[in-house]
């Protein structure tokens, strides 16, 4: 499969118009249009439209257009799921995703369409079933985690610091189930719209802990995620040397090589590879 970016996933209301509009000339590889918690209960129709509307006409380029729908367990949820199956977006986000069979009912409302399903993980029961919801993948359409730190702060009590101090196990645990069973895991969001030093640091910090990317929630947020996101170009030549090492015949039937002083093995080569596809 090739490489598909997913550095940055710029949530907006799809109740705003104007915040549409604008998306499709930012530069996020991706673009999530929130018929859920951004949306007031009297904009919910109107945001439903609005998303419809915008997957038909397109305008997106090569960013994924994603919509997140509200939960099963709303009034919104189940329409939601129809009218967005129907335009067939690539991908809906299902909030407050828990258990296994949650994933299976988000599933069985996509009318048989084969529509990337992507999961949020944000709340305190999700955490200990990430690995039975990961593996429905096979069967639900899973493609993907996004995480959910406000939501989970709000569950559990804890108090969000710029390094999620009380969610480190969780955001560990949640890359490693997605990576298990071959879904694409996108870290949560930075609310602090103003503090540029705290998203660099909290984006370094998702970029350590392998996440495909981080979830935005204003444009301003777009440049420095990608940045952090793209491999710099310290990283880029040292993916190139061990590319090229590996490629010399006298290392053809090798599995662990001396690259600079360093030891080097094949899983390495596939880590390079990755690097050079995403540069
Ligand atoms: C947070 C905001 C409400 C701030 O809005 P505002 O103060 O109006 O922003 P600015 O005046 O700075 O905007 C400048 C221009 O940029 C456009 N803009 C702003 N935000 C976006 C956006 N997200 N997407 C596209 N365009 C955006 C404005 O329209 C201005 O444009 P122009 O007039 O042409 O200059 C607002 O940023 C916002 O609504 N953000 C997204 C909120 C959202 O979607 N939240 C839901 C997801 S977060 C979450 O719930 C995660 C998870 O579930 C969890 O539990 O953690
Ligand atoms: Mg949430």
């Amino acid at each position: 499969m090739p490489y598909k970016p997913r550095r940055s996933a710029l949530y907006m209301p799809a109740s705003n118009a104007k915040a549409i509009a604008k998306a499709r000339t930012l530069d996020c590889d991706v673009v999530i249009l929130d018929l859920e918690d951004a949306v007031a209960p009297d904009a919910k129709a109107v945001a439903r439209e609005q998303a419809v509307a915008a997957v038909r006409e397109g305008g997106f380029g090569s960013r994924e257009l994603v919509i997140r729908v509200n939960g099963l367990d709303t009034e919104w949820g189940a329409d939601d799921l129809a009218a967005t199956a129907a335009v067939a977006p690539d991908a809906i986000l299902a909030p407050k995703v828990s258990t296994a069979d949650d994933v299976r009912r988000y599933a069985g409302h996509l009318g048989g369409r084969a529509i990337p399903l992507w999961a949020m993980v944000e709340t305190a029961l999700s955490l200990f079933r990430l690995d039975a919801i990961a593996a429905t993948a096979p069967e639900t359409g899973l493609a993907g985690f996004v995480i959910g730190t406000n939501d989970l702060a709000k569950e559990t009590g804890a108090h969000l610091d710029t390094l999620r101090t009380p969610f480190v196990s969780a955001l560990g645990l949640a890359v490693a189930a997605a990576r298990a069973y071959g879904l694409i895991v996108l870290d949560g969001v930075y609310n602090d719209l103003d503090d540029d030093e705290g998203f660099a640091v909290q984006a370094r910090q998702a970029v350590t802990f392998g996440f495909d990317g981080k979830t935005l929630i204003h444009p301003r947020q777009i440049d420095p995620c990608n940045r952090a996101f793209t491999p710099d170009a310290a990283a880029l030549d040292w993916a190139r040397t061990i590319i090229a090492a590996f490629a010399l015949p006298e290392n053809a039937s090798k599995g662990a090589i001396r690259v600079d002083g360093r030891m080097v093995e094949r899983l390495h080569l596939a880590q390079a590879e990755r690097t050079v596809a995403m540069a």
